[in-house]
């Protein structure tokens, strides 16, 4: 049964968080990047960390599942939808502090938002991320990272460099500010994937630094970027589907076993970039999940790797029918630049 039909739980809702602030049955596929999702039993708008911090209590209080929606750039949402309370955090206020420090909340968007304000302040950090869809709380859970500056790029860059301090919801309902050291980052972790804590706001140490470089840096990223990934715009995808493998690369590895262009319905393994799915049209869950793990099963019998999905699945998917459209192999490859 919806978790709607509980009016108890509906006039909980209302009454901690105001009455025509929580909604009903709201789909989510227009909050996430890649337009693909069932609706939201209970859907509620977090304007400032306050407010966040309340719903996030107020869930746990009822007990009822929840979840906190940035820009949806890194899920794939369930065609039944989100059985609980979607917490969307447009909490989004931000202003620079003394000794070249940037205070945001954590729905914050780190491009072109934080990025704009920090380079037209001569404050060097965070140019590395342009382009790439996140709120703060999302670059934290993952610990947001691009290579670093051409023309060397011989490193990966990753946000943990310039986080000074965060004010977090803890999983026991405390609020507290931690250092870097709390979130154990590592290549797209933080503790977040372990511990229910919620970031509500984060304190970035810039430096000052050259604004002409900084553009310059910007503008080579967002051509790699435009170069090698197929466009948000008009292909609707969730970023990278797999996790990075050291050394060898998913993309490449999915790539060599010639899935580019491989559809399942109206999803498709883009032809420019083999780790991600882009949405054709009307793709549904579901024939994200089977495009998933026909990728995954190729991969595996051609080269013994099994590849991890790096995206996260939120809500209900349907189990997969005997009437999905079955794999149609790609018929146009581009050349990836790196190969
Ligand atoms: N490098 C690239 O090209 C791309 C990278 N990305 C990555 O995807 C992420 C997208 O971020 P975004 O769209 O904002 O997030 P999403 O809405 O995609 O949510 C992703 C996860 O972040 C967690 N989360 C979000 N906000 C908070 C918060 N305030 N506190 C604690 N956890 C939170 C949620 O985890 P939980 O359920 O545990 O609360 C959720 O599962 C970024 O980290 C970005 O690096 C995405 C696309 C491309
Ligand atoms: C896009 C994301 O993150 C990106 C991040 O933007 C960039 C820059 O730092 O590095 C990674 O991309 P990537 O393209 O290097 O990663 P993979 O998909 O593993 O590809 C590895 C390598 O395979 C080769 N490759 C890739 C795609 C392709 O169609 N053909 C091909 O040959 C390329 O040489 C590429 O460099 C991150 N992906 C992963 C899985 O770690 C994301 O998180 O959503």
């Amino acid at each position: 049964m919806p978790l709607v039909l509980h009016s108890e739980v509906f006039s909980f809702l209302c009454a901690r968080l105001g009455p025509e602030r929580v909604q009903r049955n709201v789909p989510l596929a227009p909050y996430t990047t890649f337009k693909i999702g069932g609706p939201a039993d209970l859907f509620f708008e977090a304007r400032t960390r306050d407010e966040l911090a309340e719903a996030v209590l107020a869930a746990r209080e009822l007990g009822i599942p929840y979840f906190v929606l940035g820009l949806g750039a890194n899920i794939l949402v369930g065609d039944r939808g989100f059985r609980g309370l979607v917490i969307r955090n447009v909490a989004r206020a931000y202003r620079l502090l003394p000794g070249h420090r940037l205070w945001a909340e954590s729905g914050a968007i780190v491009y072109p938002d934080l990025i704009e304000v920090a380079v037209g302040a001569g404050l060097s950090g965070l140019e590395h991320y342009v382009g790439i869809p996140s709120t703060v709380g999302g670059a934290l859970w993952q610990n947001l990272h691009f290579l670093s500056p051409p023309p060397e790029r011989e490193r990966t860059v990753f946000i943990e460099e310039v986080l000074a301090e965060a004010e977090i919801l803890t999983a026991e309902g405390k609020r507290r500010l931690v250092g870097p050291d709390y979130f154990r980052f590592g290549y797209d972790y933080s503790i977040l994937h372990e511990r229910d804590d919620i970031v509500l706001a984060a304190t970035f140490q810039l430096t000052p630094g050259d604004p002409a470089r900084m553009r310059e840096i910007m503008a080579a990223n967002l051509a790699w970027r435009r170069e090698r990934h197929p466009p948000l715009e008009t292909e609707p995808s969730a970023g990278s589907i797999f996790k990075k493998i050291d050394g060898i690369g998913a993309g490449r590895l999915i790539d060599q076993c010639g899935l580019k262009g491989t559809r399942i319905g109206d999803a498709e393994v883009s032809p420019r970039h083999a780790n991600i799915i882009v949405n054709r049209g009307k793709a549904t869950a579901a024939q994200v999940r089977a495009l998933i793990a026909y990728v995954q099963q190729v991969v595996e019998a051609r080269t013994g790797y099994r590849l991890e999905p790096e995206i996260r699945f939120v809500g209900e998917f349907e189990p997969l029918s005997e009437n999905e459209p079955q794999p149609v192999p790609g018929h146009v490859a581009i050349r990836h630049p790196d190969r």
